[in-house]
């Protein structure tokens, strides 16, 4: 390492690191330009004292070292505390030991628009919990004969759908131990309520404009209430989005518990709701159900 280099680095000062902030994965960005960058080799770690904490968001202690390519061992040029993701995996773990007494074996049912990140946040869930996912859409195909959402509701219609739909719940209603993904339309039917309440229901509350991004992404053909509109795929997704929310948007608010992506953004500041992961997501809703069920046991946490 030549003097001037050496110099540099005996300078804690000298790294400005920009915070991680909440763009998972992390990154460490310098705002002084080193004269032989690619000499430069950072490590960032999170010493094993550094548990994830309850507040997801909180600063956790990274080590910083970094040394010379042409150097024996490494130099600890810095060290402090730099807002990290917690390990997400862990305090998933935590948080489901945490509520799963309360749960008592009751079913989780996930509601909200489509492609609210039901199924994806879903299966997380069963997971965690050991609970068996199921999706009610693929419940319903099964009773058709395995006939696609989309072609039932080309041959038959809406109405033989929503029967269907509701006949799902209702045999869904006498289980336990289940993670259900239900259809974006399931909340209008007052009679799905009754079934659905039977465990505890979960408004997973998207911004239409993550919606329409993400269905333009995937294509509409397997959600055949939104074929309808010309234009762009984003501007096709989010006209109907906009119209089914107006007609639903209250029906999700009958739900136990909401997971609002615009709230976690908040809390975490992270700027788009599209960098938030589906198991941030996830423990928010293990986080809301736990309000939800203290609350009844008259110990409210408060949300
Ligand atoms: N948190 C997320 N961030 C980005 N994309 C997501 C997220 N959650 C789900 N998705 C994507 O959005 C689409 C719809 O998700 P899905 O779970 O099928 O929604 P739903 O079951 O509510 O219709 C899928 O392509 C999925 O990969
Ligand atoms: O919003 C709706 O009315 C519907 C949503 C779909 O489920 P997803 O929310 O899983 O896409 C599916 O049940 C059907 O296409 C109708």
């Amino acid at each position: 390492m030549d003097a001037k280099a050496a110099q540099r680095l005996q300078f804690s000062t000298l790294i400005h690191y920009e915070k991680i902030g909440r763009k998972f994965g992390g990154s460490v960005k310098f705002s002084r330009v080193f004269e032989e960058p690619q000499k430069l080799r950072v490590c960032v770690l999170q010493p094993a004292t550094a548990r994830p904490s309850r507040n997801r968001g909180r600063a956790a202690p990274l080590e910083v070292y970094c040394s010379y390519d042409n150097l024996p061992g490494s130099l600890t040029l810095d060290s402090g505390s730099l807002e990290a993701p917690p390990d997400e995996e862990l305090l998933l773990q935590t948080r489901t030991q945490e509520i799963e007494p309360y749960l008592d074996g009751r079913c989780i049912y996930l509601v909200g628009m489509m492609g609210s990140g039901k199924t994806t946040v879903g299966k997380i869930l069963s997971q965690v919990l050991g609970y068996s996912f199921f999706d009610s859409d693929a419940l319903v195909e099964d009773l058709v004969g395995g006939t696609s959402v989309a072609d039932i509701f080309k041959h038959y219609g809406e109405g033989f759908f929503r029967d269907k739909e509701t006949e799902v719940l209702h045999k869904l209603s006498l289980m336990h131990r289940r993670v259900i993904s239900t259809g974006g339309g399931a909340v209008v039917r007052p009679i799905n309520w009754k079934y659905m309440h039977k465990g505890v229901t979960v408004w997973l509350d998207v911004p239409l404009e993550a919606l329409a991004r993400r269905i333009a992404a995937v294509g509409t053909n397997s959600r055949p209430l939104l074929h309808y509109e010309a234009g762009d795929a984003y501007t096709r997704a989010l006209m109907r989005l906009s119209t089914l929310f107006e007609e639903r948007g209250e029906a999700y608010a009958n739900a136990n518990a909401r997971v609002s992506l615009e709230n976690i953004a908040a809390k975490l500041g992270c700027g788009d709701v599209a960098d938030i992961s589906p198991i941030t997501i996830a423990i928010e809703a293990l986080e809301q159900i736990e309000c939800f069920l203290k609350g009844e046991d008259g110990h409210y946490a408060g949300c």
